[in-house]
């Protein structure tokens, strides 16, 4: 089986999410592309929505995807996961030809500080989703996928704005930002 993996934090999940996910499906030869939503990034240090109401959210969103499976592996270890270890976890459960694992510009740049990163490099073949106000060099051995929307979820924790959140899960959004005590 040939898969894509994109993993984060989807804290909440907005619009630029949702074009990776179709982007790449449609520039990708996979079988299936996995969205594994963070318990809590390696790299930060605290979250806002709860992990299970992220990983709800997404399965709403994509839940007529037949190609999209939004795996709970890393929100169930309740601590930070490395992508090595997600992606050996997969190895494990499918057999598995091709693994594309896709990243965000402003990820890319801190590549070689992600956990046991040479081996992970061995396993994935990294894509790039291009982000506004990320420039990356040396780009041209490597797949991208122009996104072209400026937002961030740190720009909608600080300022909910509906419009960037998909219509689908535009409700819940709401409501789980009223609801959320948890500040960050
Ligand atoms: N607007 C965007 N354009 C391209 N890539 C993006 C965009 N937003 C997020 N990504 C990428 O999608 C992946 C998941 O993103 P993440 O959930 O961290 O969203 P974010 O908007 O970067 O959140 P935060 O502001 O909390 O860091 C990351 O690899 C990130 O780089
Ligand atoms: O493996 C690592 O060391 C590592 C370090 C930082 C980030 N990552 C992964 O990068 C992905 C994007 O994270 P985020 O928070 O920017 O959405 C997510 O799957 C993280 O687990 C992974």
């Amino acid at each position: 089986m040939r898969i894509a993996v994109f993993g984060g934090s989807f804290d909440p999940p907005h619009i630029a999410h949702e074009k990776i996910v179709f982007k790449a499906l449609e520039k990708l030869d996979v079988d299936k592309l996995f969205i594994v939503p963070t318990y809590l990034n390696p790299f930060k240090a605290d979250f806002h929505l709860e992990p299970k109401n992220r990983f709800l959210l997404l399965k709403k969103l994509f839940e007529n995807e037949n190609k999209v499976e939004i795996c709970d592996f890393e929100i169930m270890q309740n601590r930070k996961v490395p992508s090595y270890e997600t992606i050996s976890y997969l190895k494990k459960s499918y057999d598995l030809s091709k693994i594309y694992l896709i990243i965000g510009s402003d990820n890319f740049k801190n590549l070689e500080k992600w956990y046991k990163i040479d081996s992970l490099k061995n396993d994935v073949e990294f894509v790039l989703a291009k982000r506004i106000g990320f420039l990356n060099e040396n780009l041209d051995s490597i797949k991208t996928l122009n996104i072209d929307i400026d937002i961030s979820s740190t720009n909608l924790r600080n300022n909910i704005d509906l419009k960037y959140i998909p219509k689908k899960i535009q409700n819940d959004v709401k409501t789980l930002f009223k609801t959320n005590k948890k500040g960050n």
